[in-house]
């Protein structure tokens, strides 16, 4: 019997899925494609051969290839997977393969500078499907990706002509992940994710920097004493750093715009702190005290807080 897409019960999502950028988002998406039916062949590409050995000995994919040509040809579903900055490169690289009617998607951080590099490479009857998921850890490399990344997060789809058949199956493909899907403009996205992913990691960075520049604080004792909060920003500031350097090169705009906002509202409490307004200080930490308890159950918080995800490979 047929299911909502006109397919058997038993038959995958796709027939012939294509990662380009096999690290931590790109294995992870080999991972749950293998484990959840969504592909009857994996292809794993990507431009290093040692990622690509390691795909081989990891068996994550069907078939390995360097270039991306060679990689999408008769491929109904290619999802680019490498930094942001590559996209546009690598959709050039991959054009003359590209079968007619596949559906293209990536994983990027940023939106509109994706779409902006890699729409023009498409051919008029390829399917563009843009997609973010919002999920992820401060590791990279095929070695730290994990089947259950994606399960309850969201995964944000900027489909250019909003919702489609096209991203009917691409919607399909992350609900079979165990995300759950919304769809916006890439604008939007962009806005949206400066103020809760990108500026919170320039923010890390920069704390991180500043303690470690600090004359009177060694490197030993920032190790030595970073049990509390500041242990919470070198986790993040861990992240890859390829990575970061291309989201903030693309969403200029949006985190120029955020970090406006938030060096006004830092200001203000500067200002509290030097006048003794305790008052603001305690109601700005009492309304984010109930924001943190409103996304997270703190019952289910432990005494040791969980630095990053686990790699918990459970279904
Ligand atoms: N890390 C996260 O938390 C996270 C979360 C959501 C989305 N993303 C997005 O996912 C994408 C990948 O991030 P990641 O964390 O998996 O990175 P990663 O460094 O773990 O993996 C990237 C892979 O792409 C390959 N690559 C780079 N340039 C290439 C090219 N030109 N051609 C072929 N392969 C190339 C690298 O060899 C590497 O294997 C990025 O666009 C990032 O913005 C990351
Ligand atoms: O948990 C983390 O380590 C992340 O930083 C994940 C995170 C985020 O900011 O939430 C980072 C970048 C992505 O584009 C999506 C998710």
């Amino acid at each position: 019997m047929p299911d909502g897409l006109g397919r058997g019960l038993d038959a995958p999502l796709f027939e012939r899925v294509v990662i380009i950028g096999v690290g931590l988002i790109g294995s992870s998406l080999a991972r749950v494609a293998r484990r959840k039916n969504l592909a009857r062949t994996i292809v794993a590409c990507d431009r290093s051969a040692a990622v690509r050995e390691r795909v081989v000995a990891l068996g994550l994919a069907d078939e390995t290839y360097e270039a991306p040509a060679e990689a999408v040809r008769g491929a109904d579903f290619v999802i680019l997977c490498v930094p942001v900055g590559a996209c546009g490169g690598v959709a050039e690289q991959m054009k003359e393969g590209l079968a007619p009617g596949v559906i293209v998607s990536d994983v990027g951080s940023v939106k509109q500078s994706v779409v902006n590099q890699v729409a023009p490479h498409l051919p008029e009857n390829a399917l563009f499907v843009p997609a973010h998921p919002v999920a992820g850890t401060e590791n990279s490399g095929p070695d730290a990706g994990f089947a259950t990344l994606f399960k309850g997060r969201w995964c944000i789809l900027t489909p250019p002509g909003g919702s489609d058949a096209a991203t009917d199956r691409v919607r399909a493909f992350w609900e079979g992940a165990g995300s759950n899907v919304e769809v916006m403009t890439p604008a939007h996205h962009d806005l949206v994710l400066a103020i809760t992913s990108h500026v919170p990691h320039l923010i890390a960075y920069n704390i991180v920097g500043t303690a470690a520049d600090l004359e009177e604080v060694t490197q030993s004792e920032v190790i030595k004493f970073s049990a509390g909060g500041f242990r919470d920003f070198t986790r993040i500031a861990a992240s890859d750093p390829t990575m970061w350097r291309d989201v903030f090169l693309n969403n200029k705009d949006a985190v120029l715009e955020m970090l406006g906002r938030f060096s006004e509202d830092l200001t203000a409490l500067q200002r509290a702190i030097r006048w003794g307004d305790g008052d603001a200080l305690f109601n700005l930490f009492t309304r984010t005290r109930a924001i943190r308890r409103s996304i997270i159950d703190v019952g289910q918080e432990t005494a040791e807080p969980d630095f990053g995800r686990r790699k918990v490979d459970e279904a």
